[in-house]
C-alpha cells in the first residue's frame, strides 16, 4: 500500500522523505525550443507532473507578490532570476502536487541555479532531456507564439539566447 502524509512541511511516502521518492528530470533547452510543447504530451502518457519555472515565475507576478517587479524586470531583459525565488517556488509547487515525479521545464539556467536547487530540495535528478534546435527556427516560433508574454519580442529574445549561451 501506498501511503503519504505532509508533516512539517517535509512530505513522506512508505517512510521516505519526499527528497528520497521524488523523481525529478530536467528539461532543457533554448527559448522556443518546443520544451512546453513536448512536456504537455509526455504528461499526457506518463505520470508526472510539468512544472514550467517560466510559468511559476509568471505566475508569482500576476499574484502581486513583493517579488514581482523584479521578477517582470528580469524577463524583460531576458535575465535570470535569482536561484533563492525559483528554487523556492519549484519547491512549494512539488510539495502541494501530491506527486512524486516531475518535468522541471527551463530550469536550471546554469550550473548556481543546479546546485542551489539540490542544496535545497536535497533532489538529484534523473536525468537531463535537452531539446537542440537553431537560433532561427526558436525566433522563428516565438515571434509567432501569440500567447502575450512580455518577452516574446525582437529585443528581448536576443537577450535570452544571449544568457542562454
Ligand atoms: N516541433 C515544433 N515545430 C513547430 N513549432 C513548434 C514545435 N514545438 C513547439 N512549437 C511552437 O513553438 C512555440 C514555442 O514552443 P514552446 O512554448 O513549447 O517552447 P519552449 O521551449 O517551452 O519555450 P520557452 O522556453 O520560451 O517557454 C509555440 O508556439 C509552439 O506551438
Ligand atoms: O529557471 C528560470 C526560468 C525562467 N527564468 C526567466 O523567465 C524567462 C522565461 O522563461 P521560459 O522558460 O521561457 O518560460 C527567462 O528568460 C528568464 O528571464 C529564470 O530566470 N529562471
Amino acid at each position: 500500500m501506498v501511503t503519504a502524509s505532509v508533516e512539517n512541511g517535509v512530505a513522506s511516502q512508505n517512510g521516505q522523505t519526499f527528497a528520497q521518492s521524488a523523481k525529478v528530470v530536467f528539461v532543457l533547452g533554448g527559448p522556443g525550443s518546443g520544451k512546453g510543447t513536448q512536456c504537455a504530451s509526455i504528461v499526457e502518457q506518463f505520470a508526472f507532473t510539468h512544472l514550467s519555472a517560466g510559468d511559476l515565475l509568471r505566475a508569482e507576478i500576476s499574484s502581486g507578490s513583493e517579488n514581482g517587479l523584479m521578477i517582470q524586470n528580469m524577463i524583460k531583459e531576458g535575465k535570470i532570476v535569482p536561484s533563492e525565488v525559483t528554487v523556492k517556488l519549484l519547491q512549494n509547487a512539488m510539495e502541494r502536487s501530491g506527486n512524486d515525479k516531475f518535468l522541471i521545464d527551463g530550469f536550471p539556467r546554469n550550473e548556481e541555479n543546479r546546485a542551489a536547487f539540490e542544496l535545497v530540495t536535497g533532489i538529484t535528478p534523473e536525468f537531463i532531456l535537452f531539446f537542440d534546435c537553431p537560433e532561427e527556427e526558436m525566433e522563428r516560433r516565438l515571434l509567432g507564439r501569440n500567447q502575450g508574454r512580455v518577452d516574446d519580442n525582437i529585443e528581448t529574445i536576443k537577450k535570452t539566447f544571449q544568457s542562454f549561451h
